[in-house]
């Protein structure tokens, strides 16, 4: 193959590369700009060769494009540009479509001295790198539903059962660490069977989500958590609450779904609404008790309050825990 045949291939391979390929000579002007740049940019070649980099383009004067080609001119350093902190550099467009939407390109840029006929030069390799960017776009959001969909309950959007088990874990322990208190209210609505046998299952679910979403309302602190816990059963997790601030909380909850006046004919006693009854426990950490504990003892004092009657609230004895 002679000379001038191999420059003739170099120079189709340049024009045909799907790389944005622009050379500097020492002075930042342009003595190479490949078809892929005149497509992308809207600059045609003839336009580009000749001018100063940063003329053509003014407005990468001073980014890290502009310091970048100053090592690779000065100091023969290469330099490979993070895509975190400018995705697109350079007025690039992937197409007419997206150009008309002013969408530009999202690019992966890599700058290398080189050195042609004994001068130093820069060379500027450009890629297209939208389409994997939106796919890890993507690929992230589709993630973080499914991270959402594993913890939260597919009636009522609030935290599910496995939730609510890495929560109450992790809060006890850190109540533990730190000597500090948590506490624990197991609320269930009353009369949710005839509720559902009378008015339907569809009827039913519209109930638990109202409740649900008027309870949730209420908590106010980031790391109070709601978390349904069993069909017509909710949690609620008060990290460094003592069992008066517990009380205080379920009487405001209580009172809640009172004001909801959610109409149930079929209650089995006085009221003629929809009510909840709950149980309340505190765990201390100069006791011994665990996670299994506080669950109970919290069970327990919402077991008291059905056979109290339903309709209230009752607290855990200290021995239960
Ligand atoms: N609509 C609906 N009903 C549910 C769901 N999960 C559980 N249930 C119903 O909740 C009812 C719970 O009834 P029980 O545990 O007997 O309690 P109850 O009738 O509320 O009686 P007390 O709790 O003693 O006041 C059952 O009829 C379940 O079918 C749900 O996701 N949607």
């Amino acid at each position: 193959m002679t000379d001038t045949v191999r420059l003739e291939l170099l120079e189709s391979v340049l024009e045909a590369v799907s790389v944005g390929t622009i050379v500097l000579d020492a002075a930042g002007r342009v003595v190479l700009w490949n078809k892929w740049m005149s497509r992308h940019s809207g600059c045609a070649t003839h336009e580009a060769l000749g001018s100063d980099l940063f003329e053509l383009l003014p407005e990468l004067r001073g980014t890290r494009v502009h310091a970048a080609v100053t090592q690779a001119l000065q100091n023969n350093f290469s330099s490979l540009l993070s895509q975190t902190l400018n995705r697109s550099p350079f007025p690039l467009f992937s197409n007419p479509a997206a150009q008309a939407r002013g969408e530009r390109m999202q690019q992966a840029v890599a700058v290398t001295p080189l050195t042609v006929a004994g001068a130093r030069h820069c060379l500027i390799q450009l890629s297209d790198v939208s389409l994997a960017a939106g796919r890890e776009k993507l690929l992230r959001e589709q993630t973080e539903l499914l991270r959402m969909q594993t913890f939260s309950d597919g009636l009522t959007g609030i935290a599910n059962r496995r939730a609510f088990d890495v929560a109450i874990d992790r809060e006890v322990r850190r109540a533990k660490r730190g000597g500090g208190k948590v506490s624990l209210l197991m609320i269930d609505i009353d009369y949710f069977k005839p509720y559902n046998d009378h008015y339907g299952h569809q009827q039913g679910d519209q109930c638990l989500i109202q409740v649900s979403s008027a309870l949730q309302a209420l908590l106010q602190r980031s790391v109070d958590m709601l978390a349904r816990y069993g069909g017509e059963e909710f949690a609620v997790i008060l990290p460094d609450n003592d069992l008066q601030q517990a009380m205080q909380m379920a009487r405001t909850l209580h009172a809640r779904v009172l004001a909801l006046a959610l109409p149930h004919e079929y209650a089995g006693g006085p009221a003629k609404q929809v009510t909840v009854s709950i149980g309340v426990a505190t765990l201390a950490t100069d006791r011994h008790a665990e996670v299994p504990a506080l669950i109970g003892a919290a069970d327990h004092a919402l077991y008291d309050a059905k056979r109290q009657g339903r309709n209230r609230i009752v607290a855990a004895p200290p021995e239960l825990l």
